[in-house]
């Protein structure tokens, strides 16, 4: 099992805002966060990246306290891609992911060839070697994303911690995005990711972990979790969650409210 949490407690000052939460994903598997506005998932995320201090429970990465781990050997189990990432400087896209081998270097070192095949790599793992020269703050969302997938496979972890990762992103690109996560998983990485979206886990993820206030409201597999009542309980919505087959005969599931909020029509949304 590469990251376990058991009965995780956590939060600011003496506030757990999660709350006893137990999980876990294997190598090869996606690992989705649902739930509502301010349910916890970031907050999760920063116990389980370490720079918040676990209240209760426990986290395991790969076998191993999290605790127990240097910065340095959390670096090289686990990384973080941001959802939006604006360096100050004009970097070049493998500048970028050359900063993935930071961990591989000293601070006065320059990075040597070995780092910068690596780069190229992960470039071609995320099928963005085209921009390997191009100015990092000129890209798009959806390819800043790919360099900063290819930062973390350059940083060697074999766990992607990914906070909301299609949020800015146009309806193509989250398509090709989730095709890159799948990809990655196929390849053996773990991805945990959050989303506003219960399409992305039930295509995609191999388990859901569906939060509300702090706490588990479910999880498991996505036809467990991704259900009507799971989904009105947690969002306070009614959804219909319906199994269809697009025109190339792959079976897909959608989501969809039954009927808009109440106050809704009467604003002419
Ligand atoms: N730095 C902080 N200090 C104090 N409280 C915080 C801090 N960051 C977040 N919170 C609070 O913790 C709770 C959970 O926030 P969190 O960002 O983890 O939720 P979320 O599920 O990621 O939300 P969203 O889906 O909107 O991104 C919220 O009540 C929020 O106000």
């Amino acid at each position: 099992m590469l990251l376990q949490l058991q009965n995780v407690s956590g939060g600011y000052g003496n506030k757990d805002v999660v709350k006893n939460v137990s999980c876990h994903a294997h190598e090869g598997e996606i690992l989705c966060l649902a739930g509502p506005n301010g349910c916890g998932k970031t907050t999760l995320f920063r116990l389980i990246l370490g720079s918040l201090p676990l209240s209760g429970g426990h986290i395991f990465i790969d076998g191993q306290e999290l605790s127990e781990l240097s910065p340095r050997q959390l670096a090289g189990r686990i990384a973080y891609i941001p959802q939006y990432h604006t360096p100050i400087f004009a970097y070049t896209a493998l500048d970028v992911v050359l900063m993935g081998r930071a961990s591989h270097f000293s601070a006065f070192d320059a990075p040597k060839a070995v780092d910068r095949e690596a780069a190229f790599q992960a470039l071609e793992t995320v099928n963005a070697l085209e921009l390997v020269n191009q100015s990092y703050t000129a890209l798009s969302g959806g390819q800043r994303q790919l360099i900063l997938i290819a930062r973390a496979i350059c940083q060697s972890a074999k766990i992607f911690v990914m906070d909301e990762p299609a949020a800015n992103l146009d309806y193509a690109n989250q398509q090709l995005l989730m095709e890159v996560v799948t990809d990655l998983a196929k390849k053996g990485y773990c991805i945990v990711m959050s989303t506003h979206s219960p399409e992305h886990p039930a295509s995609i993820g191999s388990r859901v972990l569906m939060m509300k206030d702090g706490s588990v409201a479910a999880f498991g597999p996505p036809a467990s979790v991704i259900t009507p009542e799971n989904l009105e309980r947690v969002y306070g919505i009614e959804m219909d969650v319906v199994a269809i087959r697009d025109r190339y005969g792959c079976s897909r599931t959608i989501c969809l409210p039954v009927r808009p909020p109440s106050g809704r029509e009467s604003n002419g949304l």
